[in-house]
């Protein structure tokens, strides 16, 4: 049994400099993630949640650390090198869905795509009404965002965040904006990508109810993992 976390986080640190002050929002942080879970991460405001994220997702670099997602280690790559890695790797899912106004649900899921030359139209399509099939919303494939739903909305924005087929979801706060219906909806499909789909998911949350839904919960406190016995996976070391 392969036994290498997906997510390998070694001394992890972020500051940024404010002025002559130096922020430290993430300070050596050790993290593993294995494969396929669906992982929360809640802490107050502040304590790094998103700088944690950004890093997993190759948004930001880190300043001191080694970070390894899926064997690659996202440390020593240029900074052009860690964007393409992002764009095949990671989908990003995020509270207000970020979908562009004026393209349909299809022509949203799309987008990534079109920056991949090698795919014909016809793979395109495929891909995308695979995708949109995926989160139960092809029926509203012609519609545009201001006709949906804020949980149809996000079931777009989770299908455009799939649809290259990236191992890795990260999702901040993607229940933040939804009624209680709607987000236990998104919470059960993003637990079926996991279970059934194999993606590893990093979601931060302030809901402990959406927490519960995943299948283990993490708290940050000042940039630091609170210490508890699964922080850092034992099977690992
Ligand atoms: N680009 C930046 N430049 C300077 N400081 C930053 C930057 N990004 C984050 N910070 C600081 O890092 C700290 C942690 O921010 P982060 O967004 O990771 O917290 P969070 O736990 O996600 O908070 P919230 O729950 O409010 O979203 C904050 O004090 C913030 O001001």
């Amino acid at each position: 049994m392969d036994t290498t976390p997906f997510i390998r986080c070694r001394q992890l640190s972020k500051s940024y400099q404010k002025g002559s002050n130096t922020v430290t929002p993430l300070q050596e942080l050790d993290l593993d993630v294995p494969s396929g879970e669906f992982l929360a991460l809640m802490g107050p405001s502040g304590s790094g949640k998103t700088t944690l994220l950004n890093l997993i997702a190759g948004i930001d670099q880190p300043t001191s650390g080694e970070l390894v997602v899926d064997g690659r280690n996202l440390t020593t790559l240029s900074r052009a090198d860690l964007t393409r890695w992002r764009s095949q790797h990671c989908g990003y899912i995020f509270q207000l869905y970020h979908l562009v106004p004026i393209l349909t649900a299809f022509e949203n899921v799309e987008l990534p795509l079109l920056l991949d030359k090698s795919l014909s139209r016809r793979e395109r399509h495929d891909r995308v009404a695979g995708a949109l099939d995926l989160v139960g919303i092809a029926d509203r494939a012609d519609h545009r965002p201001s006709e949906l739903s804020g949980g149809q909305e996000q079931r777009v924005a989770i299908a455009r965040a799939i649809v290259a087929d990236p191992g890795l979801l990260v999702a901040d706060e993607p229940t933040g904006d939804l009624d209680s219906v709607s987000a236990r909806q998104i919470l059960e499909l993003l637990q079926s990508l996991a279970s059934d789909h194999g993606k590893t998911i990093v979601m931060v949350t302030h809901d402990a109810k959406a927490a519960a839904a995943a299948s283990r919960t993490l708290h940050l406190e000042k940039g630091r993992l609170e210490e508890t016995p699964e922080a850092l996976a034992p099977q690992f070391d």
